[in-house]
């Protein structure tokens, strides 16, 4: 399959340190990529470079085949940050309402993205009013209207209970069964175990990129947390 993202050697500083040293990796088309790291490896710096709001010191950025931050790709590309993006004001429905306008689409479309993420019964609830959870699916619902063909999520499943968690990821795999492309962060690695392919992330270079079953492999665990630990101390041995 083509791929969606193409990184090639990404430096990014931020304040006076250097975040991402050379980040090389490729992101195939219509799959659920996982990118996965403690907190402050750089996910979200990966992200917004692949996004195209990050300044970058040096590297390409390729998204479905146009430099990363180009003006077509606005249309094509759904961002959820890790801050819901909604307005605490309105509804959920006028949110909803708010951005399939601004895409030119229908309230239909609107109301289908509303479903998609469980919210359908508090759709006329304040988003203010909302608990987290249902904030971030509010903030989801948004992100999924007009289909883009690629959706990069920063930590979609932060605050989700264990039902909603597996009825998102199982949405996320129907999209990208679709022809969608999803790059999903996270720190919870049970949750690795739920992509097609892994991208592990530390310390703002990469130690793995393969699908879960290779990198349980690779590090001769079944268990991925394990795993990622093993490769986290090969490369220290290494180095
Ligand atoms: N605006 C900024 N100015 C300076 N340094 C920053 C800035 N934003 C992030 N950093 C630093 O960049 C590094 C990578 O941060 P990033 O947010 O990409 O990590 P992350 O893996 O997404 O973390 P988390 O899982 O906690 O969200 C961290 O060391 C962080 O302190």
């Amino acid at each position: 399959m083509e791929n969606a993202i193409e990184v090639r050697g990404l430096v990014v500083d931020r304040g006076r340190r250097r975040v991402l040293h050379g980040i090389t990796c490729s992101i195939p088309g219509g799959s659920v990529t996982g990118l996965l790291g403690p907190s402050g490896s750089g996910k979200t710096t990966l992200i917004r470079a692949i996004v195209g709001v990050q300044i970058v010191r040096s590297g390409e950025v390729t998204v479905l085949g146009r430099p990363a931050g180009s003006a077509p790709l606005r249309r094509e590309l759904g961002y959820v940050t890790q801050a819901p993006s909604v307005y605490a004001d309105l509804s959920v429905r006028e949110n909803a309402r708010y951005f399939a306008t601004l895409l030119g689409l229908s309230a239909a479309e609107a109301d289908r993205a509303i479903a998609d993420v469980g919210l359908a019964g508090a759709r006329h609830q304040l988003v203010g009013n909302l608990s987290g959870g249902q904030r971030s699916r509010a903030s989801l619902a948004c992100a999924l209207i007009g289909e883009p063909k690629l959706l990069v999520l920063d930590e979609p499943t932060v605050g989700q209970d264990p039902v909603l968690r597996a009825d998102l990821w199982s949405r996320f795999h129907e999209l990208a069964g679709a022809g969608t492309t999803l790059l999903v962060s996270s720190h919870v690695m049970d949750e690795a175990g739920r992509c097609d392919r892994l991208l592990l992330i530390r310390d703002g270079r990469l130690i793995g990129d393969d699908t879960p079953a290779a990198i349980r492999t690779a590090a001769g665990s079944d268990d991925l947390e394990e795993a990622f630990l093993r490769l986290i101390r090969e490369r220290e041995v290494a180095a």
